[in-house]
């Protein structure tokens, strides 16, 4: 009979044990179920159990007993107790009470009575179908029933029994080496067979299926606690082996060593950026820069050339100039037009807080460059990592960074690939010592583009959009007076951003003149709702400069008139240079000077001068400043002399009352030229006001078409 186990199939499944075990209660107890009991469900359950108690219950199953088919639980049934379905007789009831059964009976013996289940719910009503669907209900029965916990009595059977579930748990979920870590102590637990007998009280007629299931079970246990054993031990070795690897690699591998060093701060390696796609064809604008650089690339290509003839190359290199004019993008073209390694280090990067972190970095830094030669070396604000070193008890290691970068730059030779290049917006802040012989030795001045630099700027990154053939760089450059590189680049961006945000198909020179407005002035404030009798005063004022402008000989072309607000101002009327200026004549500024008095002047010739406005002040700095500058500086007074008067707050006070006359009679004589111009071409005044109203911006060439008396098409 106990046989059954070695045929189990993967269907659901009883543990024998339970079922040997729950023989014990119908036979010492007599049934007395009857309907009428029936009513009160629990009560009938614990009048069921109350005979065998205090009996400890034997648990096969914890012994490695078999497991049972379903379909032969009837058959087993049957022949343990022949005639056992026909005596029974039980209501229906019984059916949904064997929960409450099972557990009643197990917190009050500590032990599951499987038997009076099987019994209660299914067997009594001898219908197989019933049986199995119980059984499926009960497919990890021990596991479920065991985990309710509330136990009280600590009997040894229990314990058993409770340790042969927990297993039966684990076996489902735990991997294998948490099962042999548990099943490590179970042979202790098993006792004799005969005294297990003796204390279970196994009737004589069973006791040979008993022993035969009990060596079965013994036998089962004994190959799944080797099993066990066996993968507990591989496990041990696997993951003695990964640590093993593990340790190794990160002691060997320089990758790994490289990340642990990163990921800790102190001691940061740098990786080179190989730069083959940036040469010189990518800075633009800068050819005395690209032409200085040019032998440091030879050098870098074949540094023995150098070396035959004895000349010696400088170490360092510092590129000097205000930001955004392409130092960095030089740098990387040096490090691509030669096609050799490029580190980038920041100046910032090297202060650090803590001590000796700066310049463990820096010590780093030229290692793996020197491990790579020929490469470049790029630090970007060398001032902040070579600013003067300074002696205070605040910063005592202030100079440990600076000092370790200098013992660098001393430490290899000059011939031997590495080239340093430094790069600072203010060169005077350098410690000396840096830029000594031997250091950076070099410099190479990296300026602002001039008006041909920032066409071929422009140029180059229109050619990165798409722009309409009308487009004319050369205008936007003369109009973009000391704008970097980065600069330009952005204006080009923002105006291609500006005509996809329009809807349009392509950039075109309103686009680019939107955004080099919006970049000298801020954006326009279109929200601001400005009355009309504002915006007439300010189209007259705007027209009053335009009209100077247009007509005085020396003052700069027109480019463009608008009664837009923009930043702070109302509107504004921009002016071109025809090249940069790097000289300005004595007519010039007085132009200027005029150009700027024309906005006041137009609004005093039309409204009078009781009406007019703040909006003049910014025009009048403007052209103090030119008054000022022409008398203490550039000696164009006549009164005072060639002679330049910097600190005008040390002058004698009949010198300082002097240069104010001057100023005073160069600032009055250009309000009188500008009166004179706007009442000699009060028509046109008219016009170019009355045509800014109607269309907000006019460019040089509608201002022209206006003054010229012709109408303007409608746009
Ligand atoms: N002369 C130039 N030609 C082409 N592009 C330029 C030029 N100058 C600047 N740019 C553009 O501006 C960007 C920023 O320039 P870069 O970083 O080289 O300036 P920098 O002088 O190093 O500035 P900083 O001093 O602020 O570090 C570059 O990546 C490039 O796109
Ligand atoms: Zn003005």
């Amino acid at each position: 009979m106990f046989s059954l186990s070695s045929t189990v199939q993967p269907q659901v499944t009883v543990p024998l044990s339970h079922l040997i075990n729950a023989f014990h209660s119908p036979k010492k107890t007599p049934v007395s179920v009857s309907p009428s009991i029936s009513q009160n469900q629990h009560r009938d359950v614990v009048s069921e159990h109350e005979a065998p108690s205090n009996e400890p219950v034997l648990n096969l199953r914890d012994l490695g007993l078999s497991e049972l088919k379903i379909g032969q639980i009837e058959q087993l049934v049957d022949s343990l107790l022949p005639g056992f379905y026909k005596d029974k007789n039980v209501s229906s009831h019984w059916h949904t009470s064997h929960v409450s059964a099972q557990s009643f009976f197990e917190n009050k013996y500590g032990c599951l009575d499987m038997f009076s289940t099987l019994r209660s719910s299914c067997l009594y009503r001898q219908h197989s179908r019933t049986l199995k669907s119980i059984c499926s209900d009960l497919q990890n029965w021990p596991v479920f029933i065991q985990s309710r916990g509330f136990k009280t009595l600590k009997s040894r059977t229990r314990r058993l029994q409770s340790t042969s579930e927990r297993l039966a748990e684990t076996q489902h979920t735990a991997p294998s080496f948490v099962k042999g870590f548990l099943l490590r102590d179970r042979g202790s637990d098993v006792e004799s067979l005969d005294k297990l007998m003796k204390t279970k009280n196994i009737p004589e007629a069973h006791q040979d299926a008993f022993k035969t299931g009990f060596a079965e079970g013994f036998l089962k246990a004994q190959a799944l606690t080797q099993k066990t054993n066996d993968s507990l031990r591989r496990t041990r070795l696997i993951v003695f082996i990964l640590l093993v690897v593990g340790i190794y690699g990160l002691l060997k591998n320089p990758f790994l060593s490289v990340r642990f060093r990163t990921t800790t701060g102190l001691d940061s390696a740098v990786d080179p950026v190989q730069m083959k796609n940036v040469t010189f064809e990518h800075v633009k604008g800068v050819e005395e820069a690209k032409q200085e650089l040019q032998e440091v690339v030879e050098f870098l290509k074949n540094p023995q050339k150098f070396t035959v003839l004895g000349g010696k190359l400088p170490k360092g290199i510092l590129l000097v100039g205000p930001p955004g004019t392409g130092k960095t993008l030089l740098a990387r073209a040096v490090a691509g037009e030669a096609d050799v390694p490029f580190y980038y280090a920041s100046g910032s990067e090297f202060d650090e807080m803590f001590v000796g972190v700066g310049a463990s970095r820096i010590r780093n830094l030229f290692r793996e460059a020197k491990a790579n030669a020929p490469c470049v070396i790029f630090i970007d604000e060398l001032d902040s990592v070579g600013g003067k070193r300074i002696e205070s008890p605040m910063h005592p290691y202030s100079r440990q960074t600076i000092n370790q970068l200098l013992a660098e730059m001393d430490g290899f030779k000059p011939n031997e690939g590495v080239i340093i290049i430094g790069a600072t917006n203010f060169p005077e802040a350098l410690d000396n010592a840096l830029i000594r012989p031997g250091r950076f030795d070099m410099q190479v001045t990296v300026p602002r583009p001039d008006v041909k630099g920032r066409t071929e700027i422009l140029k180059w990154y229109l050619n990165k959009i798409k722009f309409d053939q009308s487009v004319d760089p050369e205008i936007i450059a003369r109009g973009t007076v000391g704008f970097s590189g980065a600069e330009l680049e952005n204006l080009v961006n923002q105006a291609a951003l500006k005509a996809a945000v329009d809807g349009k198909e392509m950039v075109t020179m309103k686009e680019l003149e939107f955004s080099k407005d919006k970049i000298l002035m801020g954006p326009e404030r279109r929200s601001v709702e400005i009355d009309n009798k504002n915006k007439t005063i300010t189209a007259y004022h705007e027209s009053g400069h335009a009209i100077i402008a247009y007509y005085t000989k020396d003052a700069m072309p027109i480019n463009k008139a608008t009664i837009m607000p923009r930043g702070p101002t109302l509107g504004h009327v921009s002016l071109l240079p025809e090249n940069d200026r790097w000289n300005e004549t004595r007519a010039q500024l007085l132009a200027q000077m005029d150009v700027s008095m024309g906005g006041r002047v137009a609004e005093e010739l039309i409204f009078g001068s009781d009406h007019i406005t703040t909006g003049a002040s910014s025009d009048f700095d403007n052209a103090t400043k030119i008054a000022k500058r022409m008398v203490t500086k550039f000696g164009m007074s006549e009164k005072l002399g060639v002679m330049t008067y910097s600190d005008t707050g040390k002058l004698s006070p009949e010198t300082q009352s002097a240069i104010e006359q001057e100023i005073r009679i160069l600032l009055r004589d250009s309000y009188e030229r500008a009166k004179h111009i706007l009442k000699t071409h009060a028509k046109e005044h008219k016009n170019l006001a009355e045509a800014l109203l109607t269309y907000e911006t006019l460019d040089a060439k509608e201002i022209q078409i206006v003054l010229e008396g012709k109408k303007l098409e409608v746009r």
